[in-house]
């Protein structure tokens, strides 16, 4: 096979520019969120895993949190189920545990895996309960009534992070392992939890003090009342954008993890769109960045 030099010489450029933000990562953490939204087409889902390979094999450390909620649907129409969602929540009794767990810990996990393998990383699978990497506890919440008092709302086995076993997660990385955590937690009695993705993914990178936070999803970023991306978040901005009903359903407990995630000390979080190819690479690899960036330095301004 001759070699095709203009070909080469773009293939020489592209790994050239690369170099400033290989170098800026290396050794670092970044923990992606791979919502169950943006696992939508096999194309989309090779690009994702080509992606986390690629920023393994140039020395940085990709932890993969994953979701499934579109997937837990499916299984739940299958066998005539449904659950109630409150505030992007799933309200999850005990038999919806059975089949959270089923399918986020196993068929979903299992074939982020595999595909991440398929394409020459090592990638582990675990859940929270594994080691007890995800320390939960029953998740409390309110809502406020019409007549202005809050109520406790009972979400059932839905928990909050407790604490990260960060030290299970950084003997894999160290073994050059990719972790792939599913989103299942345990309390010290041994009950199950269903959490949030984007809180394990938000708990999981304050815990590991991780350089980057990114939460892949099913839209362009954080759209505001005229419907524009926007970016450079503040708490105070985000709760008016809450209030008035701009941001609702699932992307407020992604907006709150990304800006309890900056605060903790993560250095920023950004929420993306999955849907783009290679979008994982974009991030990474380009100044600008894209979707709706939060980061440490905005949060801290705004306090
Ligand atoms: N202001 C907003 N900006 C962007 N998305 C929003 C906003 N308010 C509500 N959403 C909804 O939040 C969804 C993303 O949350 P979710 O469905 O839980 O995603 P994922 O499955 O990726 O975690 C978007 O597809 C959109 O329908
Ligand atoms: C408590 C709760 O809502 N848990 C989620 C966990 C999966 C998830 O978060 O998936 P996505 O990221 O794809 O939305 C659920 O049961 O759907």
């Amino acid at each position: 096979m001759t070699l095709n030099l203009d070909e080469a010489k773009i293939t020489a450029e592209v790994l050239t520019t690369a170099l400033p933000y290989i170098q800026r990562f290396v050794d670092k953490l970044i923990v992606v969120k791979y919502g169950g939204n943006a696992m939508t087409d096999p194309a989309l889902e090779s690009s994702f895993a080509r992606d986390i390979v690629l920023l393994k094999t140039v020395g940085m450390h990709p932890v993969v949190v994953h979701g499934g909620g579109p997937q837990v649907d499916n299984l739940l129409k299958e066998l005539g189920r449904q659950s109630d969602r409150i505030d992007g929540m799933r309200v999850t009794d005990k038999s919806t545990m059975d089949i959270v767990e089923m399918v986020l810990g196993g068929s979903v996990n299992k074939s982020i895996v595999s595909l991440i393998n398929k394409h020459g990383g090592r990638a582990i699978g675990l859940t929270g309960k594994d080691a007890n990497l995800i320390l939960a506890k029953k998740l409390m919440m309110e809502k406020i009534g019409a007549d202005g008092i809050a109520v406790p709302v009972d979400l059932g086995f839905v928990g909050d992070v407790v604490s990260v076993n960060k030290d299970v997660i950084n003997m894999l990385i160290a073994s050059d392992f990719i972790p792939v955590i599913a989103p299942l937690g345990v309390d010290e009695e041994g009950n199950t939890y269903n959490i949030n993705a984007d809180l394990v993914a938000g708990k999981v990178a304050e815990f590991l003090q991780a350089e980057k936070l990114m939460l892949l999803t099913n839209i362009k970023g954080v759209l505001g009342r005229d419907g524009e991306v926007v970016t450079g978040l503040t708490p105070k901005t985000v709760d008016s954008l809450i209030e008035d009903g701009t941001i609702s359903g699932g992307m407020i407990p992604k907006i709150q993890c990304a800006l309890d995630a900056v605060r903790s000390g993560v250095k920023s979080a950004v929420i993306v769109d999955g849907r783009v190819p290679h979008a994982t690479l974009l991030e990474i690899f380009t100044n600008e960045g894209v979707g709706t960036l939060i980061s440490r330095d905005l949060d801290l301004l705004s306090n």
